[in-house]
């Protein structure tokens, strides 16, 4: 697929740089316009809202369908003949399952949406963190299990896309189970510089975010975001 290298730069009519991401052609910025997206990604970012875990997993689960649903305009159908009980028809089937690749612990629900709507998938999980106590971030991916990537359509999907380091040593580490034919990075929030650094790293990857925010704490956290991902879905740990 056509990429080119990503500028982001902010201006005051643009404040978060989506106009330039949206330029780029394998940038998908899906609140861009209005749609029910940005009501789920609004309630996600609701400190008041995030209380409910539940609602909070279950909004990356929509915001992952709606993103699956977005890519699905991407992949290949076969024409096939269908019996209805009254008649026969011409229905256009997904012949080509994608692997559905996703991040320990927040990408969890994020990628249950992307699976309700490929629901033939093989998955793919990866055990990626940042190391704690390191001036920069540095990321640890210690498990990884997958199917053959060879020649397949491979969706990668993590909600939060700070640093971008999880999802490019993750998809490096990848590469280890074949060469996938195409290749999807979903995530539901993403830094400026983030986004860059996976566009440049991962030139041939179409990159889909709901949406692309201010910048980064020292923390690395994403500003605005929403906070910690993993956390709100399933309690903060040691
Ligand atoms: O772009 P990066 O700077 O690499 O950060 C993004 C990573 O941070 C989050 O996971 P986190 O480390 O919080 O783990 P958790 O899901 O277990 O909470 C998120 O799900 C990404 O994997
Ligand atoms: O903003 C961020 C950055 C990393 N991980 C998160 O869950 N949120
Ligand atoms: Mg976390």
């Amino acid at each position: 697929m056509a990429t080119s290298p990503l500028s982001t730069s902010a201006s005051p009519a643009d404040p978060q740089g989506t106009a330039a991401a949206e330029a780029q052609a394998n940038i998908h910025v899906v609140c861009a316009e209005p749609s029910i997206a940005n009501h789920f990604l609004a309630e996600l970012r609701d400190k008041e809202v995030q209380k409910d875990s539940l609602r909070f997993r279950r909004n990356l689960q929509r915001l992952g369908e709606i993103i699956a649903y977005r890519i699905s305009a991407h992949l290949s159908y076969t024409e096939q003949t269908i019996q209805t009980p009254l008649a026969e028809t011409r229905g256009k089937l997904l012949h080509d399952f994608p692997i559905l690749a996703t991040v320990l612990r927040a990408g969890l629900p994020f990628h249950q949406g992307f699976l309700n709507y490929f629901d033939q998938s093989p998955s793919a999980f990866v055990a990626a963190y940042r190391i704690e106590g390191t001036a920069q971030v540095q990321v640890q991916v210690d498990y990884l299990s997958a199917p053959s990537l060879d020649e397949r359509v491979l969706i990668l999907a993590d909600p939060m896309l700070a640093t971008g380091k999880s999802l490019v040593q993750t998809y490096r580490a990848m590469l280890r189970f074949g060469t996938p034919r195409q290749v999807h990075i979903a995530a539901v929030i993403a830094s400026p510089q983030g986004l860059a650094y996976v566009a440049r790293e991962i030139p041939e990857a179409n990159l889909w975010v709901a949406a692309i925010d201010e910048g980064l704490n020292e923390q690395a956290y994403i500003v605005p975001g929403l906070g910690d991902a993993g956390d709100l879905s399933y309690g903060s740990k040691l």
